[in-house]
């Protein structure tokens, strides 16, 4: 079984991880480099697997090392792992938001297998969309490890050109946070109008869940899902013609191309750095 490390432990290593358990994976072939104790003992007691505070430790023989810190803290890491990268020559799978995979080669190695993804949260329960793009070193085997990695988290599609990248992570990486905004907004509403908070929320989750399972599981375009709910001149379309006089679309493609935009930034703050 592929001997697989994460350096970094948050929020997304959780995830990643979690779903992994779930399709069978042995927690034994997973360790993960933690610097924060109370993290460590998280993983540790909710998955199982070897935590380390050091890079080093939990990447020692590791055949696929996936980077899951922060953007900015990237280009802190390489140093300390450097020797064993060069000697071990693992696959590294990046899913930081921004980092470019040519920034990826200069801190960690021109010669390595790099694989650059985005993945999101939903990966925990193995409903995740992950969005993936490999350097010319990537050979067909790793690819097929990659994607193995991934789809365990839930669904994954190649991107063949990667200045796309930054508009998977406005689409898909951030957008959970988007849908969670919507239900908050719903529950707002709701309650305002006098709805118990409990109920307003329990209805508007399952509503979300319910139209993302019709959404996936039909098959059918949004647009005709849209239409069924729809009745001529009923409460629906009151509501999309209220959505569409304040602007909808504009409102959501302003949004992601914002996050499109800091992606970018992202990148450059690292160019920008000594
Ligand atoms: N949270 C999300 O929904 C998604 C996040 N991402 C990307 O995943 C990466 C991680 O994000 P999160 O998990 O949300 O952040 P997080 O802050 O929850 O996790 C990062 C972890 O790295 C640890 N860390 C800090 N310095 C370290 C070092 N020098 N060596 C090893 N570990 C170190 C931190 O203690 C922290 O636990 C980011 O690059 C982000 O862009 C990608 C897709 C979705
Ligand atoms: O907000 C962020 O920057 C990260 C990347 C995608 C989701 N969370």
């Amino acid at each position: 079984m592929t001997r697989l490390a994460f350096i970094g432990g948050g929020n997304m290593a959780r995830s990643l991880i979690g779903g992994l358990l779930k399709t069978g994976v042995a927690p034994a072939t997973i360790s993960v480099a933690e610097p924060r104790a109370e993290g460590r003992q998280e993983l540790g007691r909710d998955f199982g697997i070897a935590c380390y505070a050091e890079n080093r430790l939990a990447a020692a023989e590791a055949e696929v090392i996936v980077l899951a810190v922060k953007p900015q803290v990237m280009p802190s890491i390489h140093g300390e792992l450097q020797d064993l990268l060069q000697r071990q020559r693992p696959l590294l799978i990046s899913i930081a938001a921004g980092v470019r995979l040519d920034q990826l080669e200069r801190w960690f190695g021109t010669g390595l297998p790099i694989v650059r993804c985005m993945p999101n949260t939903p990966a925990l329960i193995g409903a995740g969309a992950t969005g993936l793009c490999a350097n010319g070193r990537v050979s067909p085997a790793q690819k097929a490890q990659a994607q193995h990695i991934l789809d365990a988290a839930g669904l994954t599609r190649w991107i063949d050109d990667e200045t796309l990248m930054d508009t998977v992570t406005a689409i898909s990486g951030s957008a959970p946070a988007y849908f969670f905004a919507l239900v908050e907004a719903l529950e707002e509403a709701a309650v305002t109008q006098g709805l118990p908070r409990e109920t307003a929320r329990a209805l508007a989750a399952q509503t979300c869940f319910g139209a993302g399972r019709m959404l996936t599981e039909s098959g059918e375009d949004p647009a005709v899902l849209r239409q069924r709910v729809t009745s001529p001149h009923g409460t629906t379309q009151a509501a999309l013609e209220s959505f569409s006089a304040d602007g909808l679309s504009r409102i959501v493609a302003r949004a992601v191309a914002a996050a499109t935009r800091r992606g970018v930034e992202l990148a450059a703050e690292l160019d920008a750095q000594p």
